[in-house]
């Protein structure tokens, strides 16, 4: 049975999710998974390659409708979802990509507005084909956020990206969220690229949410900080890689 799904009606909560279950076959990816994210929470979720992942931003995004359990999904109705790949519309300008669905001059200054922020003020004629990879996600980020989601749902957004594309892209959704405070489901296989965003991680395994771990170090986080590294001892642990340490211990 298909868990209650709706708009969320708890003002301070961006995600409340009850009991959610989905099988592919004979096999259980989410089983009986409980969630609440708070309005304006930075949550990272991690996990083994197959583990799930997407599967639960995908439930969250209302982009499965198969989705099974008898609990509740509710998540806001202004969401926005990035994905690996930036998904632009090759025959629409960056502008025109940006603003779809936005009426009028008050969209085209929103968008602007967005374009700039994300740091690509004067590439509003552009094609998609005429910008990077990394552009191309700066355009996908301001996409979401010109729409003032209360919820971004972020599946590897920075994946395809080379380290040091990604190190920027760190900062600049770092400073996107600040400013604007969307609740952020982020999706990563990337240990330090969670520590390094989220208030919160979790960790994603047969089916279970088996860490919930509050990270409560101040931003922008140091790499070289020894907080840093126990915590990413800890989640390496939990997502079953030693580390050299762990191994000589
Ligand atoms: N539509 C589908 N039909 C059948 N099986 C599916 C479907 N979608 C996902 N799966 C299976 O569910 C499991 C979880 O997939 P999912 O993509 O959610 O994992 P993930 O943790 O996001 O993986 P990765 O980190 O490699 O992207 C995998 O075993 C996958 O093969």
């Amino acid at each position: 049975m298909a868990p209650h799904s709706s708009q969320l009606k708890s003002a301070s909560r961006a995600v409340h999710v009850r009991n959610l279950m989905r099988r592919f076959a004979t096999k259980t990816i989410l089983d009986r998974v409980d969630l609440d994210i708070a309005e304006g929470e930075f949550v990272a979720l991690l996990g083994r390659s197959g583990s799930g992942k997407s599967t639960f931003l995908k439930a969250l995004a209302g982009l499965d409708h198969d989705v099974q359990g008898t609990g509740t999904l509710e998540t806001p109705e202004n969401l926005s979802v990035v994905f690996q790949d930036a998904r632009l519309l090759p025959w629409r300008t960056v502008i025109q990509n940006v603003t779809l669905g936005l009426p009028g001059p008050a969209g085209q200054e929103a968008g602007r507005k967005a374009l700039a922020e994300v740091g690509l003020e004067g590439r509003e004629a552009a094609w998609p084909n005429q910008l990077s990879g990394g552009e191309q996600q700066r355009v996908a980020l301001a996409r979401s956020l010109v729409r003032q989601p209360s919820l971004l749902l972020a599946d590897e957004p920075f994946g395809a990206l080379d380290a040091l594309t990604r190190l920027k892209m760190h900062d600049l959704l770092r400073e996107l969220c600040a400013r604007h405070r969307p609740a952020v489901l982020l999706v990563t296989h990337d240990v330090d690229e969670a520590i390094s965003l989220a208030d919160r991680i979790l960790v994603l395994d047969e089916g279970h949410l088996i860490e919930d771990l509050r990270i409560d170090l101040p931003t922008p986080r140091d790499h070289g900080d020894p907080r840093f590294a126990k915590i990413r001892t800890q989640l390496l642990s939990r997502l079953g890689v030693e580390t050299p340490g762990r191994r000589a211990a």
